[in-house]
């Protein structure tokens, strides 16, 4: 049996008076692509944000690629997002007065070193090579969430987050944005975890787990 990529023990977050996450037991495996539903404030952002390391638990274990993520330094942390994780949003958060890759660059920059080649590779991928010069304003919905893709898979992540990514976009661009993730998980094999309201998008996932109140209450396996 493989190591499992996220593992948690007693999992809990709070913020103030709010429990936000309930103690939590989840394991993921590697590789495998686990959808995150239930209502709003039911704790999916939460738990995606500390499995990201974007923010850190209140209580009980969390293990992300066999690190223990609430033993790290707050540079340990910063390493753990820029190597091991990729994120993608419901908002692209792109810069509008730079070109899609430049925009790519620009993240290549946070983690590395801005690569021009390496930067037009992973936007043609997702299958933009055609439009390298484009500003996010003259791209589609759909092309813009695919350059943020590109930006996610830049550092070749082992953990791609998705937090509502395809809720600004037509069921058309849904597709495509949810195919090129299932195409570059099958050459990349990262492993994906996608916070969704849609039962449609969730069930591109291999697994399913429902959030309310911050507690687990049901899971669903789609595929092995
Ligand atoms: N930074 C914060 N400070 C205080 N409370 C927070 C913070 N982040 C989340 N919460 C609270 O924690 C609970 C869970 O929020 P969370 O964002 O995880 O829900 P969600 O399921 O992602 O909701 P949505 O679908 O609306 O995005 C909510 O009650 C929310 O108000």
């Amino acid at each position: 049996m493989t190591v499992p990529t996220i593992q948690t023990a007693g999992l809990t977050k709070g913020y103030g008076d709010i429990c936000a996450l309930k103690p939590l037991d989840l394991q993921v495996a590697e590789g495998e692509w686990l959808s995150v539903m239930g209502h709003s404030g039911s704790g999916k952002s939460t738990l995606m944000n500390l499995v990201g390391g974007l923010d850190r638990p209140s209580g009980g274990s969390l293990s992300v690629g066999g690190q223990d993520l609430s033993a790290l330094s707050e540079d340990g942390l910063a390493r753990f997002r820029r190597e091991f994780v990729g994120i993608i949003f419901q908002q692209h958060h792109l810069v509008p007065y730079l070109s899609a890759v430049e925009n790519v660059m620009l993240s290549q920059y946070f983690h590395s070193v801005p690569d021009e080649a390496e930067a037009r590779l992973a936007l043609e991928r997702v299958g933009l090579g055609h439009r390298l010069k484009n500003r996010p304003g003259e791209l589609s919905g759909g092309e813009q969430q695919r350059v943020c893709i590109a930006r996610a898979i830049i550092n070749s992540p082992k953990l791609l987050l998705g937090d509502e990514p395809t809720g600004n976009l037509d069921h058309k661009s849904t597709v495509m944005v949810l195919e090129l993730l299932k195409e570059l998980r099958a050459e990349d094999r990262f492993t994906v975890v996608l916070v969704t309201h849609n039962e449609e998008v969730a069930a591109w996932g291999d697994r399913t787990i429902y959030l309310d109140d911050g507690v687990l209450v049901r899971e669903e396996r789609l595929r092995s």
